[in-house]
């Protein structure tokens, strides 16, 4: 596992973009996982920055989401497939057929989640895997106690992820209690992850999820079981693993 330490945001964004970069360089048409959140913000607005100046291109690459709402529509402005053309897609060259949100408004979303598991398969899978975390170790909404050997399911929100996410929303109660979710497996079935975190309030997450032990209370903690897994941070998520001793690249 390789750990890069930023100074800021900023830079972090920078630098996950950049991990970003060199895979759609090296493989045009590669699969890349997307997630959404507060955290990747930046991380997609420099990676517009560069294809507005020429440097990069996105018309082979296929991108399939973490995970969506259960009852948002695609044009809920509080929606995955909502945030992901507002913070990217409308702002490069990907080819609307090549990207992929879960349908928050399917109608059997059993099934739905079962078609979305053939698709990432049919697409050979995922090359690269971006994510966040939650403030209680979540990745995509795979929640504390969630089972490491599931697919893409329907999930039940936590009171935590509830509360979390209620800032997006008018209100508590608009916050969706269901959602459609990536699962563990097909995570950590990805071939590189890049995780990106900020701000002293993920540190402990952080610490829980790299320096503990693996557990299904700490969804995250099941990373440092892949093979390939790239964690860039700033300086506030990262204090506590560099306090415990752990190296991390500057
Ligand atoms: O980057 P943020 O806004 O802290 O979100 C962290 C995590 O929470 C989620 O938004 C879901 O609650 C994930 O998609 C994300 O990885």
């Amino acid at each position: 596992m390789r750990i890069y330490q930023s100074e800021d945001y900023k830079a972090m964004s920078r630098r996950a973009a950049n991990i970003i970069s060199a895979q759609v360089i090296y493989k045009p048409d590669c699969v890349l996982g997307l997630a959404t959140g507060g955290t990747p913000v930046g991380t997609y607005q420099q990676l517009v920055d560069w294809y507005k100046k020429g440097d990069l291109s996105f018309a082979e690459v296929r991108s399939v989401n973490l995970d969506e709402y259960l009852g948002l529509s695609p044009h809920h402005e509080q929606s995955y497939r909502y945030f992901m053309q507002s913070n990217l897609f409308d702002h490069i060259d990907i080819k609307p057929e090549n990207t992929h949100v879960l349908n928050g408004l399917a109608k059997d979303p059993d099934k739905e989640c079962a078609a979305y598991n053939k698709l990432i398969q049919e697409l050979g899978g995922i090359d690269l895997q971006l994510l966040g975390m939650g403030h209680n170790g979540h990745i995509a909404f795979n929640e504390p106690g969630d089972d490491f050997g599931l697919e893409t399911h329907v999930v039940t929100l936590t009171e935590s992820t509830i509360e979390a996410n209620k800032r997006f929303f008018e209100s508590r109660d608009e916050v969706p209690r269901k959602a459609l979710s990536m699962g563990i497996k097909n995570i950590m079935n990805a071939r590189r992850i890049l995780m990106v975190v900020s701000g002293e309030d993920k540190a402990d997450a952080v610490y829980r999820a790299f320096c503990g032990r693996v557990t299904k209370e700490v969804p995250a903690s099941v990373l440092q079981l892949h093979p390939d897994v790239t964690l860039v941070g700033d300086k506030a998520a990262l204090h506590k693993l560099v306090e415990a001793g752990v190296s991390v690249c500057g």
